[in-house]
C-alpha cells in the first residue's frame, strides 16, 4: 500500500479547522462603499451599466445610507456626478463648488452618521468637458504642474467640508506631495487620511464607472497616466514613489485581475493599509455571470473577498458592500 509521506487533509476537515488558515477574514470595518452623489438634489437614478446601484440627489442620500448604515456600513467613497447643463469645463471649475453634490454630501454624511467614515475620491474627469482626469495643454497634453494644483485645492476643499480621507484617483504624477503640502497649510493634515490610488491601471475594467459617473474622455484614453497593464514593475515605483510622498494607504485598482499586484503593494508598503477597488467591470461581470446561471452571487463574491484578503488587502472598496452587510450577517 502506498501511503503519501505528508498528509495535509488532516489540517482542514472540518470548517472551524478551515477557517483556521485564513491570515485575516471579512469584517464589515474592511468594507468602502463608492457611491454617486448628482446634482439633481431629488435623484435615485438607477445606473444601467451597475445594476442595483444608483446616482443618489442630497435630498435623497440620509435616506439612502440609513439603513445601511444600521447594518454596519462604516465607511463610503464620494463620486460627484454633476449632470446639469453648463456643469463641466476646461478646467473642472465644479469640483470644488461649495454648493456641488460632493461637498454637500460631505456635510451631510458627517453630521448625520457620526461614526461614518467619508472619503472622497478627487479627480477631474466627472467635470472637465474634455473627460480627462487634469488639465490639459493648447496640444491636449496634460499640465501635469497644473494638475496637481488644482487637485490639491479640490483636496482641501473637501476635507475642509469635513472629509476624513481623499483618494486622488488621477495619477498625475506628484500629486500625492502636493496635496499632502495643501492639506498641511492648510492645517488639515493632522486630520486627513491621503488614500493613494498609487497603482491604478488603464484598461476595460471601467466601463460602467464612466457611464455612471458621465466621465469618458471626449478624446484619446487614459493610458498616458494610468498604468499599462503589463507593468508590474512601474506600479512597484509608482508604489513606493506614493509612499515616499506621503501617502498614508496605497490603493491597488483593478481587483481581481491585478491580485498579484495587491500582494505586490502588501510586500512593498507593509507597514501600510493596503485597499483594493473591486471595480465596476468586475462588478458588472459578476452580476450578470450570476444572473446567466454561471455561480452563484454570494458564493463568488465572498470567494472575491477571501482572494483580496489572502493577496494582502486590509480595505477592500466594493459596490457589493450592501449585499455583503447582509450576507455576513447570515454567515
Ligand atoms: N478617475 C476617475 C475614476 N475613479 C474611479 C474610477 C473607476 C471606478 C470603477 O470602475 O468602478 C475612475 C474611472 C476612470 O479612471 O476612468
Ligand atoms: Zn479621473
Ligand atoms: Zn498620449
Amino acid at each position: 500500500m502506498t501511503q503519501p509521506k505528508s498528509v495535509l487533509h488532516g489540517g482542514y476537515h472540518t470548517n472551524v479547522s478551515r477557517s483556521w488558515q485564513a491570515e485575516r477574514t471579512l469584517n464589515k470595518e474592511m468594507l468602502m462603499y463608492p457611491i454617486f452623489i448628482t446634482d439633481d438634489p431629488n435623484a435615485l437614478d438607477p445606473i444601467n451599466s451597475l445594476p442595483d446601484q444608483y446616482r443618489i440627489g442630497i435630498d435623497r442620500l440620509k435616506a439612502f445610507i440609513e439603513p445601511l448604515y444600521r447594518k454596519g456600513l462604516r465607511s463610503v467613497m464620494l463620486f460627484g456626478v454633476p449632470l446639469a447643463e453648463g456643469a463641466k469645463d476646461p478646467t473642472g471649475t465644479n469640483a470644488d463648488d461649495p454648493k456641488g453634490p460632493t461637498i454637500l454630501a460631505v456635510k451631510l454624511l458627517r453630521s448625520e452618521f457620526p461614526d461614518l467614515f467619508v472619503a472622497c475620491d478627487v479627480c477631474l474627469c466627472e467635470y472637465t468637458s474634455h473627460g480627462h482626469c487634469g488639465i490639459l495643454r493648447e496640444d491636449g497634453t496634460l499640465n501635469n504642474d497644473l494638475s496637481i494644483e488644482r487637485l490639491a485645492k479640490v483636496s482641501v476643499a473637501y476635507a475642509e467640508a469635513g472629509a476624513q480621507a481623499v483618494g486622488p484617483s488621477d495619477m498625475m504624477d506628484g500629486r500625492i506631495e502636493a496635496i499632502k503640502k495643501a492639506l498641511q497649510n492648510a492645517g488639515l493634515a493632522h486630520k486627513t487620511m491621503l488614500i493613494s490610488y498609487a497603482a491604478k491601471f488603464a484598461g476595460t475594467f471601467y466601463g460602467p464607472f464612466r457611464e455612471a459617473a458621465n466621465s469618458a474622455p471626449a478624446f484619446g484614453d487614459r493610458r498616458c497616466y494610468q498604468l499599462p497593464p503589463n507593468a508590474r514593475r512601474l506600479a512597484r515605483r509608482a508604489i513606493t514613489r506614493d509612499m515616499e510622498e506621503g501617502a498614508d494607504m496605497i490603493m491597488v485598482k483593478p481587483g481581481t485581475p491585478y491580485l498579484d499586484i495587491v500582494r505586490e503593494a502588501s510586500d512593498l508598503a507593509k507597514d501600510y493599509p493596503i485597499a483594493v477597488y473591486q471595480v465596476s467591470g468586475e462588478y458588472s461581470m459578476f452580476y450578470h455571470a450570476a444572473k446567466a446561471g454561471v455561480f452563484d452571487l454570494k458564493t463568488v463574491v465572498l470567494e472575491s473577498m477571501t482572494g483580496f484578503l489572502r493577496a494582502g488587502a486590509t480595505v477592500i472598496l466594493t459596490y457589493y458592500t450592501p449585499h455583503l452587510l447582509d450576507w455576513l450577517d447570515e454567515q
